[in-house]
């Protein structure tokens, strides 16, 4: 599919991660300025360096509902509407940001620039699950941590994952303080309290689920396919020390709890679905309830970068791409479900860290620093094992068309001092 031009002139440039093909959904405000009174929180679309503003047009062009869905600034109640109304809706916004549109001189007044305004959260997170479902990522974890990388016993069979923290997830440009935790060295004979040692990232993909699936009710993986509404880069930031005294038997916990940051716009399905690929072949049969007919991965190109403070620049660490991934969000959905679990419109899925099988593909700093033994340089000259105070960490994605691309928006944010505890 080549670019589809739109009456924005900033849409129609090979560079923008936002043209007419992409329109993502997220949720903007300002807090004003001398020129301008605060406004918001408004739902919103990217166009170009545009936001096309949602919650003003939905009386005029987008009623699907008795009651208003886009004035509460969050977009899970347009998603509760289902599939038919997502498809129809996209339908509409296309129709009015194409080239020539008649629509034009209407609507061109409720677009706002995107550096006139601040991202929030575009949903109510329900709840989270992340998933370890990341193959080279898997093999190497293995290898640091066991000596061996070989993978789990289950991890052919069962996309592996743990329930975090949706209190935690945050946009994009939050601040997070290094966490305090309890630890313990290997030689240590007793465990100790303190900030992170180990404070580390995770390249991850988060999945949005749509519409729910009914309580004791399983799902197959095609159905949990249709009911994806988007998806969002996602960092799943990691106190491996931490981690590493707390997670035997049961999983995660602390070590994950501190925070996950999220990109600011929820890049849809439809947007995504000229991009669709196979998960790569499966080293063992599994089981047929994760059967399906579906293309379950997207060819996204991934990136990690890190610029200390005070840097002019930030270094690129790793590069990467979804298709790596060996089980899908569909998969990983319906096996979420098939024991009863009833899944729910906000619930998001972490895909699980994103590792290539080059060095240059690895998406944590736990892999490409092996654990603290391979210390990596920055373009500053600085050297860097984990994260340090004042780091700025962005992973950014884009699907790479015929001359356009579909971009998701940096998911950054900056590391400050741990708080004091009492
Ligand atoms: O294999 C281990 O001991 C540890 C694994 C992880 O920390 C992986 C994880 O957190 C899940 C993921 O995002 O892939
Ligand atoms: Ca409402
Ligand atoms: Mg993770």
């Amino acid at each position: 599919m080549p670019l589809m031009k739109s009456w924005v002139p900033s849409a129609n440039t090979p560079d923008t991660p936002f043209p007419l093909n992409n329109l993502p959904y997220g949720v903007f405000c300002s807090t004003g300025s001398d020129t301008q009174p605060p406004f918001g929180p408004y739902c919103g679309v990217a166009i170009g360096n545009m936001i096309l503003n949602i919650t003003d047009l939905e009386h005029e062009y987008f009623q699907y509902n008795v009651d208003p869905v886009f004035d509460i600034g969050c977009w899970n109640e347009f998603m509760e509407l289902g599939p038919d109304t997502w498809a129809e809706f996209r339908a509409k916004l296309t129709e009015m940001l194409s080239e020539n549109s008649p629509y034009q001189p209407e609507i061109e007044t409720y677009l706002v620039a995107q550096s006139d305004v601040e991202m929030l959260m575009p949903f109510v997170v329900q709840e989270y699950t992340d998933f370890y479902a990341g193959r080279q990522h898997a093999a190497n974890m293995g290898a640091i941590l066991r000596g061996s990388p070989d993978l789990p016993a289950n991890w052919l069979h069962i996309p592996i994952g743990y329930n975090g923290r949706a209190s935690s997830v945050v946009v994009s440009g939050t601040d997070i303080h290094r966490p305090n935790g309890q630890m313990k060295a290997p030689d240590a004979e007793m465990p100790s309290f303190g900030p992170s040692k180990r404070l580390d990232i995770e390249l991850e993909m988060g999945a949005i689920v749509g519409t729910a699936s009914k309580f004791g009710t399983p799902i197959t993986v095609d159905e949990a396919d249709a009911m994806i509404f988007g998806y969002v880069l996602l960092n799943d930031w990691s106190a491996r020390d931490i981690q590493g005294w707390e997670y035997q038997p049961l999983g995660p916990f602390q070590g994950k709890a501190f925070g996950t940051s999220i990109s600011p716009w929820i890049v849809t399905t439809a947007a995504l679905e000229p991009f669709r690929t196979p998960t790569p072949p499966r080293e063992k049969d599994l089981l047929p309830y994760l059967n399906s007919t579906v293309d379950g991965l997207y060819n996204i190109d991934l990136e990690v970068l890190m610029q200390p403070q005070g840097a002019a620049t930030a270094t690129s660490l790793s590069k990467t791409n979804y298709n790596r991934m060996y089980y899908s969000a569909a998969e990983q959905l319906c096996h979420h479900a098939v024991g009863g679990c009833g899944m729910n419109a906000g619930d998001l899925l972490g895909s699980g860290t994103i590792s290539g099988p080059d060095k240059s593909e690895y998406g944590s700093l736990m892999e490409v620093s092996w654990a603290g033994r391979e210390p990596f340089t920055l373009d500053t000259g600085e050297t860097r094992t984990f994260i340090e105070d004042g780091d700025r960490l962005t992973l950014r994605g884009a699907a790479k068309g015929d001359g356009y691309q579909i971009g998701f928006g940096d998911c950054a944010g900056t590391i400050l001092p741990a708080v004091k505890h009492p």
